[in-house]
């Protein structure tokens, strides 16, 4: 896989400053986003932070204001210290209601925060649902979803960040006033001394974003290797095939090579960070010696002083914190933007869905001419299939592997759109129909059928997840795919926890797993029932009592079987043989075998294999 080297930042996926600053358009989308999720929370928050700002200048002015009563006092003879012990009891009650403040905010932020992940997860989730499985296959967009996915967390921070940024705003604004009160000189000093370490920040964040955009295929690659380095599914193959130090390997040299990338950038982002930091506090000395120079000569009080001294240095640090803050906001509204985008796909249809699909199926699917090839690649899969199929009919695709028998039930359930040619139902192209309906018209089990690792019962509800409660429905299901048999055994039955990955978890064998998956398929009354290679683990007797229910209990339902073996197949009112992306021959058994093509052919060799 091509990567980029350290040269390569300086080239396509270089991100420019006005990129930086140009994603903070979305910060107040961000923020309409995480008021709708709690606004309560929201509006506790910026309170929170709006005490929490006036409270530093209003604490320095108090501490100022002890100071000169000490001193006033100690010069007299008859002191009353009744206003000094009010000033400290004040400052007293300040310094405990910005602790509270400040607890405050972290917990608003983390509540707000959590709450704000929950919700762009599940907006995450629900996009990659309504987004077309030939998008969902293509790896640009895969790094798009994985950046979007990837700053979860990310986004938090940013939230803090960026409400911190108002909070220190408004501080600064404070103890600005302050300062321009009695020394507005200082104010120059400070901006100059902040400017280059800003600069310094905003460069280097702008060179770690491009170098982590610039890396994402291979970080997904890195996760891909953790995951197949160290989990229970793959685990029997590394260990058996000792690929334990080849995975390692690989994964050490690629993120090796991105540590060192990331090394240098975060060094000399230190490095430098460092040197203009020692800048402000030069300035923070240039502007003590002058304010301690303005009480030699009796410009301003002692107290004025601690207030200024307090003030600037205060400052300072408000300011640089302001600064790193800020490039830390751009850099997180980069990910800000890829999350907004990835949200924004348009997925308005590319035809118009101006048809109801009919109840009930009439004149059947026909194929005309159907041409087709996988989004970028030039390997055409169909090559001008026409065809029909009739309403009740069971027909069988057939074909060696790599045929194009799944591609063609993929085009039927419009995960794919054909190249050319059109598929029609009762006459009508599929793709006028709405969307939403359109699955729903579908039974269909697909040979790479997930094990979801929930419980049994969730496994057949997912057939059609609104009857989870419909116990009866589920049973009938799982006793229709002989997946009764596999669940009478179980500890738990319909409750036991499946797979080995939670507490107390069952594993399947293949053929279990497939009976369970099967009783997905008779959860709903769907109109076309589409059985991708479903009992290829089955055992022979198996495989012909749920070939045997399949045909019982699906009369008048039009249905598709793909399969390798014969016996099944043979039980179809029509097989549909392909042979590199055309049909060969179709018709019942009878016919084909008379035909003494490839059918003929491959039921013999299966005949005599079985003898
Ligand atoms: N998502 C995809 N992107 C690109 N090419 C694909 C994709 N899925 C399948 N193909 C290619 O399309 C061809 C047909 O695959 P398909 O899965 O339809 O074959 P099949 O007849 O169902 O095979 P099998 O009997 O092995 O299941 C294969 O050459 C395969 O490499």
């Amino acid at each position: 896989m091509p990567r980029p080297n350290p040269k390569s930042l300086k080239d396509k996926d270089k991100t420019s400053l006005r990129k930086s600053f140009s994603a903070l358009v979305f910060i107040p989308r961000f923020f309409k986003e995480i008021w709708k999720t709690n606004k309560k929370l929201f509006l506790l928050s910026s309170f929170c932070r709006l005490i929490g700002a006036v409270l530093p200048v209003i604490i320095l002015w108090v501490g100022k204001l002890i100071i000169d009563e000490i001193i006033l006092q100690s010069k007299i003879d008859t002191s009353d210290l009744t206003q000094l012990w009010t000033y400290v009891g004040i400052e007293f009650g300040l310094i405990v209601l910005s602790d509270l403040m400040s607890r405050a905010i972290s917990l608003t932020d983390s509540l707000l925060g959590d709450a704000y992940s929950i919700e762009s997860s599940v907006t995450i989730i629900k996009k990659t649902n309504q987004i077309d499985i030939s998008l969902l296959e293509d790896s640009e967009f895969y790094d798009k979803l994985e950046r979007a996915r990837m700053q979860t967390s990310g986004r938090v921070g940013l939230m803090s960040n960026a409400l911190g940024e108002v909070q220190s705003l408004i501080s600064i604004a404070t103890l600005v006033a302050g300062l321009i009160y009695f020394e507005p000189y200082l104010i120059i000093l400070l901006v100059l001394s902040i400017i280059p370490s800003f600069i310094n920040e905003i460069w280097f964040s702008q060179q770690q974003y491009s170098l982590a955009r610039g890396w994402t295929a291979e970080r997904r690659e890195l996760d891909y290797l953790r995951f197949i380095g160290a989990n229970n599914i793959t685990a029997k193959e590394i260990k058996l095939f000792g690929l334990t130090d080849f995975i390692v390997d690989r994964f050490k040299n690629l993120s090796q090579e991105y540590f060192e990338l990331n090394k240098k950038l975060t060094v000399k982002r230190s490095a430098l960070g460092f040197v203009f930091n020692v800048l402000g506090t030069l300035s923070y000395y240039g502007a003590y010696i002058f304010i301690i120079y303005r009480v030699i000569f009796g410009v301003i009080t002692l107290g004025e002083l601690t207030f200024l001294s307090g003030s600037f240095n205060r400052l300072t640090r408000n300011l640089q914190e302001f600064f790193s803050k800020f490039t830390r906001i751009t850099e997180s509204a980069l990910y800000l933007k890829d999350y907004f985008e990835f949200i924004d796909i348009s997925i308005t249809p590319t035809h118009s869905e101006d048809q109801h699909l009919p109840e009930k199926m009439q004149l059947g699917f026909e194929f005309k001419n159907v041409h087709f090839s996988y989004p970028d690649s030039e390997h055409e899969i169909l090559k001008g299939l026409s065809f029909k199929i009739a309403v009740g009919e069971k027909i069988a695709f057939v074909g060696q592997n790599g045929a194009g028998k799944t591609t063609l039930t993929k085009l039927m359930l419009r995960f794919y759109e054909p190249t050319s040619g059109e598929i029609l139902i009762d006459g009508v192209n599929i793709n006028r129909f709405k969307q939403d309906d359109y699955q729903k018209f579908f039974g269909v089990i697909f040979q790479d059928f997930f094990r979801y690792e929930f419980t049994v019962r969730e496994n057949i509800a997912i057939g059609d997840i609104a009857q989870l409660e419909n116990q009866e429905k589920i049973e009938n299901a799982a006793q229709l795919s002989l997946a009764n048999e596999v669940i009478s055994e179980l500890k738990k039955g319909y409750d036991q926890q499946l797979g080995k990955r939670f507490y107390k978890g069952q594993e399947l064998s293949g053929g279990q797993w497939q009976k369970v998956a099967l009783a997905r398929a008779y959860m709903k009354d769907a109109e076309v029932m589409i059985l991708d290679e479903p009992t290829s683990a089955l055992d022979a007797k198996a495989e012909s009592d749920v070939f045997k229910r399949f045909i019982g209990l699906t009369q008048g339902k039009t249905s598709i079987i793909i399969s390798h073996r014969f016996s099944t197949v043979r039980q179809a009112d029509r097989i549909l043989v392909l042979e590199e992306g055309k049909v060969l021959e179709i018709g019942t058994h009878e016919q084909l075998m008379a035909n003494d093509a490839l059918y003929a052919q491959l039921f013999q060799l299966q005949a005599e294999g079985y003898q």
